[in-house]
């Protein structure tokens, strides 16, 4: 089948490649021109573990090409997936002018090539979109549209794509089913069919349920803090429990990330226009909102002020193995720090020249021992390998002072406590 990926983000770049190695025919298409000349030389716009070596495998199989437009190079496209991006509008609400702009090329391309397609939204949309994509495209005849919504995460995308944890399909007619099942077959994942308007709350539920996950923990740990209790030994008696289950109960300085924040504010804008009140995701994005100030309070307790003070931040990207800073909590952490006059130090393995942008006067060091250089406390961010696996002894030899502030509960904190650290976790005895 020939295929049609529009937009060559994480997703799209991620539904292509892993389309090309099932057999497809593929097209990646982007209007970042300079993206997709990268992309023509084998070369991953963006950090993702294993990504570039399945691209080049593609592009070198003959299965996986790109082009600048539809016209250009999708022309004879059976199925075209919209992968744009969805961000946050002012409002809160799902912006969908990338979305729309793509749907006005797959009408002009339609319009100069008459055929059978079926145009396949992959993009987190609020309900009712596909819908009025349908409306919109069914004057040009010929085209189905269906809503097939993505669960891969950040860090593993590649592999979540090739073996996901299920394959959500919504469309109202028969041929649409029939494309997206021939186009899947081969994956062994579960399968749900339905309408398109349940395959869109199902995105959004299942990124608002595992968002609602992390608040709880992330707010029990605020009284385990209190009860002198531990949240990861909590978290590991409940998560035992098959109807709780183990993931996503890792209290920490909340969630970041492209999506949780924008998807739950997202799903709390839908509901509020149909009149209705999420009441317990409102609560979940406000404990968000505040959790690394929460923690950074318990440093600035334990230093007297955070003024002066020199701090070293481990780890800035929304989480490990990915360069994404999109709302990552070091962002949150740096601010407090800065404002309150602190002076800061940090490290990332791929994510600093980005946060470099944003806080020029962060000094930031090729190395975590670097970071930690005359540090008066060090705070982890990210749980990156680089930032958990240290040789504590050089720690200690190059602090200013041995106090460590784990903002992913990730360090050993026994084995920290007893070497003569001053160890605070999130939540930990
Ligand atoms: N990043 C993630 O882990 C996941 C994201 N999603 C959803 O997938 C969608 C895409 O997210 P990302 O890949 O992270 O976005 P991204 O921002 O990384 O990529 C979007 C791409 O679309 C391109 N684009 C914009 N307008 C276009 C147009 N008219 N024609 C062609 N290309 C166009 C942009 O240049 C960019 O390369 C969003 O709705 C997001 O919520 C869903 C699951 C996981
Ligand atoms: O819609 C999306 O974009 C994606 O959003 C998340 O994926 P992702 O944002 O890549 O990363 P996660 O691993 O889910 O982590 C999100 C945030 O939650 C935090 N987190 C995660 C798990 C946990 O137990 N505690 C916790 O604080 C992470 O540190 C990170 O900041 C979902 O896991 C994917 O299924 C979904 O497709």
């Amino acid at each position: 089948m020939e295929v049609a990926v529009v937009g060559t983000g994480y997703v799209g770049l991620t539904t292509a490649v892993s389309f090309a190695l099932h057999g497809h025919r593929v097209t990646g298409v982007d209007v970042d021109a300079a993206k997709i000349n990268r992309l023509k030389q084998k070369i991953c716009p963006i950090y993702e573990p294993g990504l570039e070596e399945a691209l080049a495998r593609a592009i070198d199989s003959g299965a996986l090409r790109f082009a600048a437009s539809l016209k250009e190079g999708a022309r004879d496209a059976d199925v075209l997936f919209i992968c744009v991006g969805t961000p946050e509008a002012a409002d809160g609400s799902a912006d969908l002018s990338y979305l729309f702009a793509a749907v006005d090329d797959i009408r002009a391309l339609q319009a100069d090539v008459p055929k059978q397609r079926t145009v396949v939204i992959k993009s987190t949309v609020p309900v009712g979109t596909a819908d009025r994509v349908a409306a919109l495209l069914a004057a040009c005849g010929g085209i189905h549209v269906a809503s097939n919504p993505e669960f891969l995460r950040e860090g593993s995308a590649l592999q979540d794509a090739l073996s996901p944890s299920r394959i959500v399909i919504g469309a109202d007619a028969d041929e649409a089913f029939a494309v997206l099942k021939r186009l899947y077959e081969g994956v062994k994942a579960p399968r749900v069919f339905t309408t398109r308007a349940d395959a869109e709350l199902i995105k959004y539920a299942s990124n608002a349920f595992l968002a609602t996950k992390i608040s709880f923990m992330n707010e029990l740990a605020r009284l385990c803090a209190v009860l002198g209790t531990d949240v990861q030994t909590v978290a590991r008696g409940m998560g035992l429990d098959s109807r709780i289950g183990p993931e996503f109960l890792q209290a920490g300085l909340g969630f970041g990330g492209s999506c949780f924040p924008k998807d739950t504010i997202a799903l709390l804008q839908l509901a509020k226009q149909h009149g209705v009140s999420l009441s317990i995701l409102e609560k979940v994005r406000d404990l968000n909102a505040t959790q690394p100030d929460w923690f950074i309070a318990r440093l600035r307790d334990r230093l007297g002020t955070l003024h002066g003070k020199r701090i070293a931040v481990l780890g800035l990207a929304f989480k490990p193995n990915t360069d994404d800073i999109r709302e990552a909590p070091s962002l949150k952490v740096l601010n407090v720090l800065l404002r309150e006059g602190a002076a800061v130090s940090a490290y990332d393995p791929v994510a600093s020249p980005a946060v470099a942008r944003l806080f020029p006067q962060v000094t930031y060091a090729s190395d975590p021992y670097a970071a930690l250089q005359a540090a008066d406390a060090a705070v982890l961010v990210t749980e990156w390998k680089q930032c958990v696996d240290l040789d504590w002894q050089q720690v200690k030899a190059v602090m200013n002072a041995p106090v460590l502030f784990d903002g992913r509960n990730a360090w050993p904190a026994d084995a920290l406590s007893k070497a003569g650290f001053v160890y605070v976790g999130v939540g930990r005895s």
